[in-house]
């Protein structure tokens, strides 16, 4: 299994290209079931999970064409078509790997008026359960029985619609909701709707494919449903939680990078944290310049939310700025019950928390120092390679594959600005 091996202690001074976003490059894969022409996606990042996807659309018989791209500076470009679904049942195996290949429940339902999915389980950030999907597509008028650990869903004669509402806001139940609403008879109304980017784009992309949807970004979203959806071609928006992430590293690690193809507005949540953190934060026209000069970051506590809140997905990575930062913080987690995995790795570093309940007490230290850490979920690895980056002496991050799901070519775009890092294949 490969490692990620970091010396800490280099500034970073340059530019690091962003991705497009992994969270909106999935269900925007899943879009292409609902019709039986091209959904050409631009901007799409190299990453596991998107592999994978590919693979899932493939075993529903979607001819999927890959080109990767030329440079770093600019994504992928699929081409999937969906001219017959054949087969609709999404195996454990692959569901369990990937949750975001329980979206494909409500598509499937709408181009061929059933699916087979498995229920995806828990995973190492909490019991995620996928009762609001399943409540939303019902109120679709599509019949669920669970057995044997799938869901059976059908809507022999298609969706019907409904007013949907969600009693707490998920990102996943709206875009399922959402995708089988487009072909549904009549209007769909999704209330407490989320209001993340990524749902957005996914918005915008199903408009482009025909569809009519008002409301987007708002926790109101209208879908009148037509009778077909058509091809199109979109661009995947940039990945806020890698744009977070690495306006993070040069935080943490001292120095001045432009973030380009990105937007100050999908992360401002963070941005208007950073300067109270010690950071400069300045938007450049094509991104984000971050400067951190001279002495140590301070102490900031945060609470998570749903957008436009402080994302769950920057969390860890949040806490391990904080770790090196003077004062104690209170990080708080309130949309995922077991997101604090990385706590104890941090503390292998030389980090001092404390977790109370859904708070984590972080009272940030003078130095962290080296050691072999490993981490159990995508955000956690990212969070441990930002400690690395201000450690004294080598870090080495174990279970890359973690990474590999969610941040593309991690390794090299830091590297790229300053920082001592290489991925070591075993
Ligand atoms: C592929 C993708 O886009 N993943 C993101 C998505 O995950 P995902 O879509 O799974 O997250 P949700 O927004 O659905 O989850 C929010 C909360 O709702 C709960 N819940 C969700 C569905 C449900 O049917 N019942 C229920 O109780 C979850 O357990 C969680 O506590 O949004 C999360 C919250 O921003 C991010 O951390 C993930 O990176
Ligand atoms: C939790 C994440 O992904 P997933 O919902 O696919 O587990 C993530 O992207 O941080």
């Amino acid at each position: 299994m490969d490692k990620i091996v970091i010396q800490g202690g280099a500034r970073l001074h340059g530019a690091i290209p962003i991705s497009g976003a992994k969270n909106a490059a999935l269900p925007l894969m899943v879009a292409c079931l609902l019709t039986d022409e091209t959904l050409v996606l631009k901007n799409v990042p190299n990453l596991a999970d998107v592999r994978f996807m590919g693979e899932l659309l493939k075993s529903f018989g979607v001819d999927v064409e890959w080109t990767p791209a030329r440079s770093l500076a600019e994504g992928g470009t699929y081409r999937l078509q969906a001219r017959h679904v054949r087969g609709s049942t999404a195996e454990y195996d692959i569901v369990r790997k990937m949750r975001a290949s329980f979206f494909v429940l409500g598509a499937l339902v709408a181009r061929v008026g059933l699916a087979k999915v498995s229920l995806p389980g828990g995973c190492a950030i909490g019991a995620r359960p996928v009762d609001l999907h399943l409540k939303g597509l019902q109120a679709l008028g599509a019949s669920i029985d669970i057995a044997q650990g799938y869901v059976f869903a059908d809507a022999p004669a298609g969706f019907v619609g409904g007013e949907v509402v969600f009693p707490i806001v998920s990102v996943g139940a709206t875009e399922n909701v959402l995708m089988a609403a487009t072909l549904a008879k009549g209007t769909t109304v999704l209330v407490n709707a989320a209001r993340e980017p990524e749902i957005v784009d996914l918005g915008n992309c199903l408009i482009a494919m025909g569809a009519k949807i008002t409301g987007l970004g708002t926790s109101r979203i209208t879908v009148e449903g037509v009778e077909r959806l058509h091809g199109a071609t979109h661009s995947v928006l940039p990945d806020r939680i890698e744009t977070g992430t690495y306006a993070m590293a040069v935080a943490i690690a001292g120095g001045e990078v432009e973030l380009t193809n990105t937007s100050p507005d999908l992360i401002s949540s963070l941005l208007d944290l950073l300067p109270l953190v010690g950071a400069e934060v300045s938007s450049t026209g094509s991104g984000i310049k971050v400067v951190r000069n001279g002495s140590r970051p301070k102490s900031v506590s945060v609470d998570t939310a749903p957008f436009p809140g402080f994302p769950t997905d920057l969390q860890a990575q949040f806490m391990a700025l904080m770790a090196t930062a003077e004062g104690t913080s209170r990080i708080r987690e309130t949309i995922f019950e077991n997101r604090f995995m990385h706590v104890p790795e941090l503390v292998r570093l030389g980090a001092d928390i404390k977790v109370e309940g859904d708070t984590a007490i972080v009272t940030g230290v003078a130095s962290l120092t080296g050691a072999p850490v490993m981490a159990t979920d995508l955000r956690a690895s990212s969070s441990l390679v930002l400690a690395g980056l201000a450690a004294k002496g080598t870090t080495i991050v174990n279970r890359v594959y973690h990474l590999d799901r969610g941040f593309e070519r991690l390794e090299e775009k830091l590297s790229a600005v300053g920082a001592h890092i290489e991925r070591q294949k075993e």
